[in-house]
Formats: C-alpha cells, structure tokens, sequence
C-alpha cells in the first residue's frame, strides 16, 4: 500500500512516524563505563556501544536489512573486552526458543550466538545455534542454552564448543559461580523443577534441597558458599476454583552448597496480595552486599522491594508509597538497587535508587521525561537508562551519580524524516466505570479539523501494561503510540485507555474480580471509555472507533460484539475470541464451578455475542503467531462470514505476535489507520 497520504496540512505519514529508533538490551559491564544496547530503525536492526565519559555513540554490527531477525542477550564481558548477541527468535513469544522467518527467506531461520571485539566494529562471529548466553568471570568462555541444554564455547575469536553436562529436563536460568569453577542452573520438570550445580565432569549434578515444588530464581552468594532462591506451589491435588482468586504461595529459601541442604527464610503472606508478585521481573530476587537478600513483593498494595538479612529476620520495606515498580537492577557492588517507578507522577515513569539495607529511596531524575530501564555502571558513579518525552522517542542517557544533568546519548539516531516537532502532547484523564471503579487513560486532542471530529478508542495488550504520558519502553507500544500519534494527526482524537488488568495502579487494579474468562470485568472499562469519549464536546458520537491487539484485540472483539451502536468500526489485531480454549481438558474430578465457568467463559468470549455485531471490522494477524493462536482469527472470520457480518482482512504470511519485520509492521500500521480512516472520517 502506497504511504498514506495525510489529509491535514503540516501532517506526517505513518512510515515517517514509526521511523523512530527503537532501543533495547541495555547493558553495562560489571566494570568501567561500558554500554551496549541494540537500536531497531524500520527494522534494521544493530548492536550500538559507548564508554564514559564522553558516552559517544558507536556502531559494532553491520547488519543493514530488515529481515525480522531481533537481537537479543547482548552481554559485555567482565573485562570489557567481548560483546556478545544472539540473533534470531521471538522472544515475547510463549516459547522464546523458536526460530522465526517474518521475511518468509528461502532458507531455514536460526537463532544463534554471536560475539565481536568491544572496541572494533565490522563483521559479528557467529559462534553456534544457541540463546541465553552467559559470560564466565574470567571472560574466556561464554555458557549458553541449545536444545535445553547446557553447552559451553571459548571465547578467544575460536569457534570451538562442547555440551558441558547432561541433566534430563529443560535447562535455564545458567549462573556461573563467582569464581567461574561452577554453574548454578534451573531444570525444568514438566510439574516440577529443581536447583542444580554443575562441578565438572567427574561429579554428579549437586540437587540443591530437592522437593516437590517449582524452585526458581536461584541467586549465588557472594562467597559462592550459598544459594538463595524462590520456591512455589506446584499444580495438582484437588481441583482449584475456577472462578475466584487463587492464592500462590511462595518463599524465599537458602541453601549451603556443599550439603545442598536448605531452609526457609521468608514466607510470603498467605493472602491475595502475598501471592507471588505478577509484576515486571516477578519477585526479582537478589542476593546483595551487606548479607542482604533483596526481593519484590505486591504483599501491600504495590509492587515494592524490601530486604532481607540472609541470615535471617524480619523484611526492610524499602520503598514505602503508592506507586508501583519496575526494571528492578542491583549495581555492581551490591550496595544498591536502581529502578524506575510511578511515584507521585502516575502516567510516567523515572528513575530511582534505594541502599539494599535502608528505606532510603533517592530520586534521580525527576520531571515530566519518561525514563526507565535504569541500568547501573560497572564504574559505580553513573547510571544508564532509556529516556524520552511525548515528542522524543527513547534513547539511551546518562546521569553521573550527584549531578542532575542526564546526557542523552545517540540523538542523531532520530532522522530528520521523524515528526518530532509535529506530535501531540497527550494528556490524562480519568472517569468511572459503570461499577464505579476508576478508569484512566492518555487524550490526543487535535490541534486542528471540525469542531466534531471523529474518535478512536486504542486498548493495549497484555493485559498487564500501562500505557504512558509519551513514548512507551516497549517496542509493541512504542509502535501503537506512533500510531495514536498519526491518527491524531488526522483529525481523529484518540484515547489510549489504562482498563483493570492493568499495572502501575496498585493490586485491587491488576486483579479485578470477574476478569477475562470469568467475566470479562476490564470490558465494563472499554465501555465507559467509548462513552466518554461520544460524549466529549469535540467528538461526533456517530464517529467513535475502536482498536486494538492481543489482548486489546480480544476487548476490541468483544466491544464490537457487545456495542456495535457505540463502536461504528474496529481493528481487532491477533485477538482470542473463542475463549474455551482456556477451560481445563475434562476431568473425571472436575473443578467445584466447571459449569459456572463454562457460562462466564463464554459470555466473557467475542464470539456469544456475534447476533449483535453490526459495526465493520478489519481482522489483522500474522501466521507465525507464538502467542495467540492464528485459528482464533480464522475462526472469528468464518463465522462472521456465516452471519453476513461485514469484515475485511489482513493476513501477514509468517509473522509473529510482535511485527518482527518493519515492512509487516508498516503495512499493518497504515491498514489500521486507512480504514478507520475510510470507515470513520
Ligand atoms: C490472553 S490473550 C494474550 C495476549 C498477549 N499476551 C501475551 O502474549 C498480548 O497482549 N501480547 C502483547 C501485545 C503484550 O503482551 O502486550
């Protein structure tokens, strides 16, 4: 499809807008100043670096196509020396490890190592097939996951690798020792997993307090001595309901790596809000210095660190407040943890430290920016982090620790094809639900048109995300806000609604009762915001749309459905829409509410409600989805078509969930907006 040409004066086509650059894999090493990170332009994906105190932008990897392929795992060796990458998969899929071809390429797709010199640039050497590298200590060799197994490589310009154990299951999570002679690992069991320690070839794998639980998130002591991880429930035993809360119940364990023998030194509250954290990172469990062991906890209300002395005792609150947490990183010495939150500023994000030992929480970059993704510097003086406005897309900064002056690095990445200047500022807002919860959300009002313009509901994934006061972290929403962005641009004023399900509004927001299957309580949100929307002063109500994907896609469906009379047209993106597929296989011990959760399944599902669905739809999706299945469309279409319910289609042949190649997103892009643009204007 040719460029959309824009109807205002002084717009912008949806190609110039989503020519942002799009920066992930943020990392520093554990010494000096170093930072690699990878920058996605139109789907050209590369490894960039930079290196105090001038932090000037460097390009390593060449690689000059826009194949899909992302990098990801991007590493600095300990000593600096070494950068190392993988490229290849999708890794928001729900299985990261298989290879991906949005290209539709001839040949088969890998997901492979790469490593090159910190200081050259010019040609990655590809190592092997492989993902989740881990640099040892000394920096001579780099342990990654192939097949589920543990493999190791020289990392000295050789190609030279060798399985280093065998353990039956599905390894991950590697942790070399401290003094790199060990491998701490998880293995994954089907219904169970365990701790491992791999010693060398001699030795049996040490199990680390072996039980019938899911152990995970295993941390090393600083003196190699000890292990610290997470234990939780596994599945089984008499049926759960399956339609109120369920309590998970979690700890936190050490264990002495001789004996393998361990102990309990924390249990999680035995309440709903004590069930282990769903947040960014789940409990990001750390063992930091001063015999501090450091965790996240929803156990009051919020998503919150607090510490604990690994000996044992009572948990530190480290950061008290409202607000919710996330990107939680430990610097270097272990001394603090650096992470972003929502505090006092609900719809952004900044910059924050707190002592491991102290609720001391100090804020680094205050404002009315959106910084997040803190990562601290091996230096031990300045932190890195991604940092943008509602006109600025992310790009990497930095802040010397003390001073308040944040150095944007790499802002000749923004072509002078990117609309900066020509972006709208959005604003928050908020109004209730017809239950009386409260709904939140991010208005695009255009600066010019008719005094009734047309309107556009946006609704995210997820579900547990949050849309924000500008440019988004996340590549999925750095796009849709692109997009929001164009749509205003053409006269339309959009809404991005923070529906329940939602994070950075506390627990009770998150877990709705009622939600998704058992009642689709986040849809009496996307209602209210249709409402509100029809009922601005500026909005014809006659001319309010609805888009969405995944998740989204799935209220978009289920808005058509249900309020074809509020929505004249929607965009339902890789959504779920017959929701039995998430009902247990039957059983001869069925769940206490099986026939209640049948009822609320299907009322909760798109299509029970195709008898009211008038409003047209256009049905994107992509054939190589990892996340929601591509027969969810196909199923959705055949019977619309059955009702003679007006629906077109766009089908992109080897894509996956998340537009891996530019040229996929961008045809999506400019489908989204011609027809809501066609259908509503
Ligand atoms: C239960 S529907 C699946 C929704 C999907 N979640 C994970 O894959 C989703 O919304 N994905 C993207 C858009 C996201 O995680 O934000």
């Amino acid at each position: 499809m040719a460029g959309l040409q824009f109807s205002y004066a002084q717009g912008f086509d949806v190609e110039a807008v989503t020519s942002y650059p799009f920066v992930t894999e943020l990392t520093a090493a554990s010494t000096g100043s170093k930072l690699a990170f990878t920058v996605n332009v139109k789907g050209i994906r590369n490894i960039y670096v930079a290196e105090g105190p001038l932090f000037k932008l460097r390009k390593l990897t060449n690689f000059n196509t826009d194949e899909g392929q992302e990098l990801t795992g991007v590493t600095i060796s300990p000593d600096g020396k070494w950068v190392i990458f993988v490229r290849g998969g999708d890794h928001g899929a729900f299985d990261e490890s298989i290879p991906r071809n949005p290209s539709s390429a001839p040949v088969e797709p890998h997901v492979q190592l790469y490593y090159m010199p910190f200081k050259a640039g010019g040609q990655a050497i590809l190592l092997t097939d492989g993902d989740y590298p881990v640099i040892s200590p000394s920096g001579k060799q780099v342990a990654y996951i192939k097949n589920g197994q543990v493999w190791v490589s020289a990392l000295d310009g050789s190609v030279s690798m060798k399985r280093l154990f065998y353990s039956r299951g599905s390894v991950h999570s590697i942790q070399w020792s401290p003094d790199g002679n060990r491998l701490l690992f998880v293995n994954s069991r089907n219904d169970h997993s365990l701790i491992g320690i791999y010693t060398d070839s001699a030795s049996s794998i040490k199990w680390i307090d072996p039980s019938f639980s899911m152990d995970q998130s295993a941390r090393w002591s600083p003196d190699g001595k000890q292990i610290v991880f997470i234990r939780r429930a596994t599945r089984g035993g008499y049926p759960d309901s399956l339609t109120a809360p369920v309590y998970e119940p979690w700890s936190i364990r050490i264990a002495d790596v001789l004996s393998g023998k361990g102990k309990e030194l924390w249990k999680a509250p035995e309440t709903l809000q004590g069930s282990y954290p769903e947040t960014n990172g789940g409990a990001n469990l750390h063992w930091a210095a001063k015999g501090h062991i450091v965790y996240v906890s929803y156990q009051d209300g919020w998503p919150h660190l607090y510490s604990l002395p690994a000996s044992g005792g009572k948990p530190i609150l480290l950061t008290p407040g409202a607000f919710a947490i996330e990107h939680v990183k430990l610097s270097a010495d272990g001394n603090w943890v650096y992470f972003s939150a929502n505090k006092e500023d609900r719809d952004r994000r900044h910059i924050f430290r707190v002592p491991v030992d102290q609720a001391a929480m100090e804020t680094l970059t205050p404002g009315t920016g959106l910084e997040s993704n803190a990562v601290p510097l091996g230096d031990g003086k300045t932190v890195a982090f991604l940092s943008a406005t509602a006109q600025q897309p992310n790009l990497p900064a930095t802040l010397s620790l003390g001073s308040k002056q944040i150095n944007m690095i790499g802002k000749e990445l923004i072509t002078p094809a990117f609309p900066s200047q020509k972006l709208i500022t959005p604003k928050s807002v908020q109004f209730k639900a017809s239950d009386g919860k409260m709904v939140y959300g991010q208005l695009f009002e255009p600066t010019s048109g008719s005094s009734k313009k047309p309107a556009i509901l946006f609704v995210h994934g997820g579900p547990q995300r949050q849309m924000l006061l500008g440019w988004h972290f996340g590549d999925y929403y750095s796009n849709t806000y692109a997009l929001n962005q164009y749509l205003a641009s053409q006269g339309f004023v959009v809404l991005a609604v923070n529906y329940r399900l939602g994070v950075g509004y506390g627990y009770d927001f998150q877990n709705p009762l009622h939600s998704w299957t058992t009642g689709a309580s986040e849809y009496l949100d996307v209602e209210a915001a249709g409402k509100w929307l029809a009922s601005q002063d500026g909005v014809d109500p006659k001319r309010v749309g609805i888009y969405g994907g995944s998740y989204g896609g799935y209220l978009t469906a289920l808005a058509l459905g249900r309020d074809s009379k509020l929505f004249a047209a929607g965009v339902d993106i890789h959504g779920e829409h017959n929701l039995s597929t998430f009902l247990p296989a039957e059983s001869a011990e069925p769940a206490p509410d099986l026939a209640l959760a049948k009822k609320l399944n299907w009322q909760s599902s798109p299509i029970a409600w195709l008898d009211n669905w008038t409003s047209p739809v256009l049905i994107i999706h992509g054939d190589d989805d990892g996340n929601v299945p591509f027969h969810q469309s196909i199923d959705l279409l055949n019977r619309l078509k059955k009702k003679k319910t007006p629906f077109e289609t766009l089908m992109i042949p080897d894509e996956t969930h998340h537009w891996m190649k530019y040229k996929n997103m961008l045809q999506v892009d400019e489908a989204v907006a011609e027809f809501l643009i066609r259908k509503l204007k």
